[in-house]
């Protein structure tokens, strides 16, 4: 393990948690350090433990919160819908008897799990965090190890607090230059997934680098990390380093006095060393990056607003023209339209990939004393009770009722309208999430995926917009890079 050859990241932290090397092909153990648990994935799990009559190994390092399944709004009546209601109550029931830390409906820590992780300094640079759901990658952001894992797994994990794991192969995707006003972390990932496509990541954990990377704040990186499973890897990480430092100091479980000292020594040690070697390597141009907008039904559909939806028979790969073909259909779009012509029956700001304070400051900056389009509905999200509070001590849900949209409480919505936050079939809808698969937001529902200015300047103008298409755009220097 401890040899001297140069090694990278996502080999530092693996070696780091390394219980029991496999030997001939069989996985290693891996210990992990925060198991993070909602509502979906955990309730056969827990049945598991019971029915063998194990308990948690460690509850203190088990967190679980309610997010797929809860409403976002009248969040202190019953849950009207019944899987719903019952998938929230189990979490409930499990992890009382189990002993598990539940920021419930109503608690102020209650949200996303891949917001709640962070804000609550729970996630660090270095660490290892699995959770039953794939954008656990979110948590890569931080310098950490992050990954989803399947139901039988979290109980394994709820079980050992490990995990048998064969190593990943690594991918270094460095971006570098400058973003110009208007593009976001957001258009880095789209354009990432656009170039090696939605297979491109496949087995890999994805380390992004370079000068565009190092310029984002956490928010920026969180979001590129948590979209990393859309290009099938396995988890995507950023080298920790001052950005990261100064977002974990103070939270309420980061090291304190000398171990926040000893805990920055070691994470200083964590970047990939000098001459460390990459199974593979994609670059991309942040210079060049425009305002990205998926027209299709996976992730990997994207190009610049500015373009118009592509002619499948542009496409040379007998797979993908097909996959194009279907996709115009159901998305109800013809090859040549500008993307700017399309009209939007929804916009949807939130989800773990863009419902942090940072992406509801950049999407209240442009709404600020604007008025939606007529006939566009806006739903406002924010991913933890935390953010809402924070954003409305910033007037941001002032600015987001004047402009005529929808504030909401937290949770995951209609990123997978696992509640009442869905699209009617054949609305269409401009959306911060992660996933533009069929019928994801709603039967029948169409998804476009934009950054929050992108959503923003949409819900203004009522067609797919970037800020810039605004008559009267503001100082660009005044547009955030979320
Ligand atoms: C419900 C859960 C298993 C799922 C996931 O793992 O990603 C969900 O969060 C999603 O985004 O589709
Ligand atoms: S916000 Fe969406 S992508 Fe994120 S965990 Fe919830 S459903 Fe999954």
């Amino acid at each position: 393990m401890n040899d001297s050859r140069p090694r990278t990241l996502a080999e530092k932290v693996w070696d780091a948690h390394l219980v029991k090397k496999g030997e001939d092909g069989t996985p290693d153990l891996i210990y992990i350090d925060l198991h993070l648990v909602h509502e979906v994935t955990s309730p056969q799990a827990f049945d598991g433990l019971r029915a063998e009559g194990r308990p948690v190994r460690r509850p203190d390092l088990t967190i679980a919160t309610e997010d797929h399944n809860t409403p976002t709004l009248n969040i202190d009546q019953r849950i009207a819908d019944d899987t719903s209601r019952t998938q929230i109550e189990t979490l409930r029931r499990n992890a009382k008897e189990f002993g598990i830390r539940l920021h419930s409906l109503g608690d102020v820590e209650q949200g996303i799990v891949h917001v709640v992780g962070p804000q609550l300094g729970l996630t660090m640079p270095g660490i290892t965090v699995v959770c039953g759901d794939s954008h656990t990658s979110t948590h890569g952001a931080f310098g950490a190890m992050a990954f989803g894992i399947g139901t039988s797994e979290v109980e394994h994990v709820l079980a050992t607090q490990t995990l048998p794991l064969k190593p990943f192969k690594t991918m270094a995707i460095t971006v570098e230059g400058t973003l110009k006003p208007g593009v976001t972390a957001k258009d880095i990932i789209l354009a990432v997934i656009a170039k090696i496509g939605t297979g491109g990541g496949q087995g890999y954990v994805l380390e992004y680098r370079g000068s565009a990377i190092r310029s984002l704040s956490m928010e920026g990186r969180m979001t590129i990390c948590n979209m990393s499973i859309e290009a099938g890897a396995r988890a995507g990480m950023v080298a920790p380093d001052q950005t990261t430092f100064d977002y974990v100091q103070g939270r309420p479980h980061a090291p304190q006095g000398a171990d926040w000292d000893a805990a920055v020594e070691y994470w200083k040690t964590l970047p990939s060393d000098e001459g460390a070697v990459y199974d593979a390597e994609v670059f991309l141009d942040a210079d060049a990056l425009e305002p990205f907008v998926t027209w299709g039904t996976n992730p990997g559909q994207g190009v610049s607003l500015s373009d118009t939806v592509p002619n499948p028979a542009d496409i040379a790969d007998p797979n993908q023209r097909a996959a194009a073909e279907r996709a115009l259909e159901y998305m109800d779009l013809e090859a040549g339209t500008p993307l700017k012509d399309v009209r939007v029956d929804a916009v949807f700001m939130g989800s773990c990939t863009n419902s942090r304070i940072e992406d509801l400051r950049a999407f209240a900056e442009i709404i600020k004393g604007r008025k939606k389009a007529d006939g566009v509905r806006v739903m406002v999200v924010p991913g933890s009770a935390r953010v809402r509070i924070e954003a409305e001590m910033e007037g941001i849900d002032k600015i987001v009722e004047e402009f005529g949209a929808e504030w909401r409480f937290a949770g995951c919505s209609m990123c997978l309208g696992m509640n009442p936050d869905q699209l009617a079939p054949g609305e269409r809808c401009a959306s911060t999430s992660n996933r533009n698969f069929e019928g994801r937001q709603g039967k029948g529902g169409r998804t476009h995926l934009v950054s929050p200015v992108v959503a923003a300047a949409t819900a203004i103008r009522g067609t797919l917009s970037s800020p810039s298409d605004l008559e009267d755009a503001r100082d660009s220097a005044e547009l955030v890079g979320a």
